[in-house]
C-alpha cells in the first residue's frame, strides 16, 4: 500500500536520513524506532507532505506522493496525522475539532461521522466540550478521532503517547492498536519506546544515526538482530567473550560450550562475543559458574540481577521474583538458548554482514 523506496531527506543540505526503504501492507502497523535525532520523524513528515525528498520516492497504491522536485500537498495525500501535544484547536470544541476535516461533507454526513468516530474512541457524550475541560488521554483519543474521520488511507502517529503516564500510556496504546485492526486502518508509529513499538506494531525498522539498521518483525528483531548497534539497541543483553571451536557451531566461553544450530562462517579459534538475553541465563543445580549478584532490579513478576562472573565480565539474568537473592550472594548459573548470535571481534567494522552470525 505505502511505499518508501530508498528516500533521502536533507537539511541545510546535509542529509539527515538515507537510503530509507520499506513498505507498509494494507491494514498493517509499522513503526519507525531509534534514538532521539536519528531521523524518525523526518521520515514521517515526508510521507505526511511536510519534508520533500531529494532522492528516491514515496508511493502509496502506485499514486506518487514524493519524488525530487515532486512534493504533493499534504491534504491531497489522504494521510493523516496525530502528535505528540495532540494539536487540537482550543477555540472548538470536541464536535468542531472532528468535524475539521469533513468541511466538504453535508452537515448530515459530518453529524453521522462525528458521532460514528466518538463511539469508536469511546468517548461518546463529550461533544460540546473544550479540549480543556478533557483530560490527556481523551484529548489524544479525539485527536485520533479527529485524524481518522475523513477515512485516510495511512495514520501517521509522532509520539502520541508519550505525554501520558506510564500507566495510561500503555492502557491507551493497546486500545489504539485493537481500534485500528478492528477497522483495518494501516498506520505508523513513530516512538522511542521500546516496549510500545513491540506492543503496538507488526513490522519494526530501527533508526540509526539516519539509517536503517533493521526492519523486521519485533520477535525477529529481538531474536536475530542483524548486527551489534541492533542488539545493543533492542532489549536487555550482555556480550560474553568466547572463541570459535573446531566444530562449526560451538562457542567455547566462561560458561561452557554454547552450541547453536546453525554453522557459522568463521575459522576455529577466531575471537567472538556471544549475545546473552537475560532470559538465557538460567539457575543450574549442577555444573554451570559460580556468579555474584552484583544488582538487582524488582520488577513485579520477575526481578532482573546483574551477575558478576569469576572473569569479572558480567551478565543479565531475569528470573521469577519469589526466589529472591541478595547483593553479594553466591549463585550457581549456565545457559538455555535456543540459537546463538555471536559477532566477531573488533577486526570487522560493526554492521558488516560478515560481522554476525546466527548459529
Ligand atoms: N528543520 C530542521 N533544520 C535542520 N535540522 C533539523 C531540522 N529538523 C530536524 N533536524 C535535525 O535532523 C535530525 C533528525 O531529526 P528528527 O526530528 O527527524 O529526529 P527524531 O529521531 O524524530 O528525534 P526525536 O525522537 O528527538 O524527535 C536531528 O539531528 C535534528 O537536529
Amino acid at each position: 500500500m505505502l511505499n518508501v523506496d530508498n528516500i533521502q531527506c536533507r537539511y541545510d543540505d546535509a542529509p539527515v536520513v538515507q537510503d530509507i526503504s520499506f513498505h507498509v501492507n494494507d491494514g498493517d502497523i509499522a513503526c519507525l524506532l531509534g534514538p532521539s535525532g536519528c531521523g524518525k520523524t523526518t521520515v514521517l513528515r515526508a510521507i505526511a507532505g511536510f519534508q520533500s525528498v531529494s532522492a528516491g520516492q514515496i508511493t502509496i497504491d502506485d499514486r506518487c506522493l514524493s519524488r525530487p522536485g515532486f512534493n504533493l500537498e499534504p491534504e491531497e495525500r489522504h494521510v493523516g496525522m496525530v502528535f505528540q501535544d495532540y494539536a487540537l484547536f482550543p477555540h472548538l470544541s470536541v464536535y468542531d475539532n472532528i468535524r475539521f476535516g469533513l468541511r466538504k461533507h453535508s452537515r448530515d454526513q459530518q453529524r453521522k461521522t462525528v458521532a460514528k468516530m466518538l463511539d469508536l474512541v469511546r468517548l461518546t457524550g463529550v461533544e460540546k466540550r473544550y479540549p480543556h475541560e478533557l483530560s490527556g488521554g481523551q484529548q489524544q483519543r479525539v485527536a485520533l478521532a479527529r485524524a481518522l474521520a475523513p477515512s485516510p488511507a495511512l495514520l501517521l502517529m509522532d509520539e502520541p503517547f508519550s505525554n501520558l503516564d506510564t500507566e495510561l500510556r500503555r492502557q491507551l496504546s493497546l486500545e489504539v492498536r485493537d481500534i485500528l485492526k478492528e477497522f483495518g486502518i494501516s498506520a505508523i508509529l513513530v516512538t522511542h519506546d521500546q516496549q510500545e513499538a513491540f506492543a503496538f506494531s507488526d513490522q519494526v525498522g530501527l533508526l540509526y544515526n539516519g539509517q536503517f539498521q533493521q526492519w523486521d518483525t519485533p520477535f525477529n528483531l529481538y531474536h536475530e538482530p542483524a548486527n551489534r548497534t541492533v542488539a545493543t539497541f533492542i532489549g536487555e543483553g550482555s556480550f560474553l567473550p568466547g572463541i570459535t571451536g573446531h566444530e562449526t557451531n560451538i562457542v567455547h566461553t566462561e560458561l561452557g560450550a554454547l552450541i547453536g544450530n546453525r554453522a557459522y562462517p568463521w575459522s576455529a579459534d577466531t575471537p567472538v562475543d556471544v549475545l546473552l538475553r537475560p532470559d538465557d541465563v538460567v539457575l543450574t543445580q549442577h555444573g554451570g559458574l559460580h556468579a555474584t549478584v552484583e544488582k538487582k532490579v524488582f520488577t513485579g513478576g520477575a526481578t532482573v540481577y546483574t551477575l558478576r562472573l569469576p572473569s569479572g565480565n558480567r551478565v543479565s539474568a531475569l528470573l521469577p521474583s519469589h526466589q529472591d537473592f541478595a547483593l553479594g550472594e553466591s549463585l550457581q548459573v549456565g545457559t538455555q538458548l535456543d540459537h546463538l548470535i555471536a559477532f566477531q571481534r573488533h577486526d570487522i567494522a560493526p554492521g558488516s554482514a560478515t560481522d554476525k552470525a546466527d548459529l
